[in-house]
C-alpha cells in the first residue's frame, strides 16, 4: 500500500488513530522514577481524544494534584505496518512531532501500588499536546535530536534522542508484531530525565532543537461529576 503524503498527514491528530506510548526508554528517567531500565519496551496507549493543540490549554483533571510534564519525540506513521522487520521500519515513517506525555503522577503512583492500568494517569483529555507535523525530510537523523522543555521560561528537561534505549526502528518493529500500526498513528518514544510538576496558569514551552516548538498554558479541570481517581 502506498504511503500517505506529508500533506495528507500534516493534521495527523485529526485522523483519530492510535497514540502508542513507550515508557522508561531513557535510563536516567527510569532511574529518577525508581525503576530499572526495561529489558523490553514498556507500552501503553492514550485515546486519540487526548490530543490538544496550541491555543487550547492542558487541563489538569479534578482527581489530580500532581500533574507532570514529560517531553517526548513523536513519530508519525505514514503507512500500515504489520510485523515489519527493523530494516524496513523507517520507510513507514512519515514525520515527527514534539509531544508531551502529560501525566497525573499521583494517580499513576496509586495505580502502580494497586496494580491498575495507567489510563486515568496518562489518558485524560488534553494529556497529549502536540506540535505541528514535521515531515521526515526535515530531520536528517531522528536519533540525533535535542528535545527540551521550559516551564515559565526556566529549562526543566533536556535530552538527546541518541540516549533512547530502544531505537525508532526497533520500536516500530516491536509494536507491529503485537498489533497493526496504521497511517496517522503516533508513537511517543519516551521521556528523558527531568520530569516535574506544573501548576495551574504555568506556561510550558517545548521543542525539538530549533526545528519546531510549542507553548501551552495549564488550566484546572472543573467538570462536575468527574471521577475521584483511584
Ligand atoms: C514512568 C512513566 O511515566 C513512563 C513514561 O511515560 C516515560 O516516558 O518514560
Ligand atoms: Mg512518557
Amino acid at each position: 500500500m502506498a504511503a500517505s503524503s506529508s500533506k495528507q498527514l500534516s493534521r495527523f491528530w485529526e485522523w483519530g488513530r492510535n497514540i502508542v506510548c513507550v515508557g522508561r526508554n531513557y535510563a536516567e528517567h527510569a532511574e529518577e522514577m525508581g525503576s530499572a531500565p526495561p529489558a523490553e519496551p514498556l507500552l501503553f496507549l492514550k485515546p486519540s481524544s487526548a490530543y490538544v493543540r496550541e491555543g487550547s490549554p492542558i487541563v489538569r483533571p479534578r482527581y489530580c494534584r500532581t500533574l507532570h510534564h514529560e517531553v517526548e519525540l513523536g513519530v508519525v506513521l505514514g503507512r500500515r505496518a504489520r510485523a515489519v522487520p527493523q530494516d524496513a521500519a523507517m520507510q513507514l515513517v512519515a514525520g515527527y512531532a514534539l509531544c508531551l506525555d502529560m501525566t497525573a503522577r499521583d494517580t499513576q503512583e496509586q495505580c502502580k501500588m494497586k496494580g491498575l492500568p495507567w489510563t486515568l494517569a496518562k489518558g485524560f483529555a488534553s494529556s497529549c499536546p502536540v506540535s505541528d507535523f514535521v515531515p521526515k525530510e526535515k530531520i536528517a537523523d531522528p536519533h540525533k535530536l535535542h528535545i527540551w522543555l521550559k516551564v515559565n521560561g526556566k529549562l526543566r528537561q533536556e535530552g538527546d534522542t541518541s540516549s533512547m534505549i530502544f531505537s525508532i526502528p526497533y520500536l516500530i518493529s516491536y509494536i507491529s508484531h503485537i498489533f497493526d500500526l496504521e497511517e496517522g498513528d503516533l508513537i511517543l518514544t519516551g521521556s528523558p530525565k527531568g520530569v516535574g510538576a506544573v501548576e495551574v496558569d504555568d506556561e510550558i514551552e517545548a521543542g525539538i532543537g530549533d526545528v519546531v516548538s510549542v507553548r501551552f498554558k495549564v488550566a484546572q479541570g472543573t467538570e462536575p461529576g468527574s471521577p475521584k481517581g483511584v
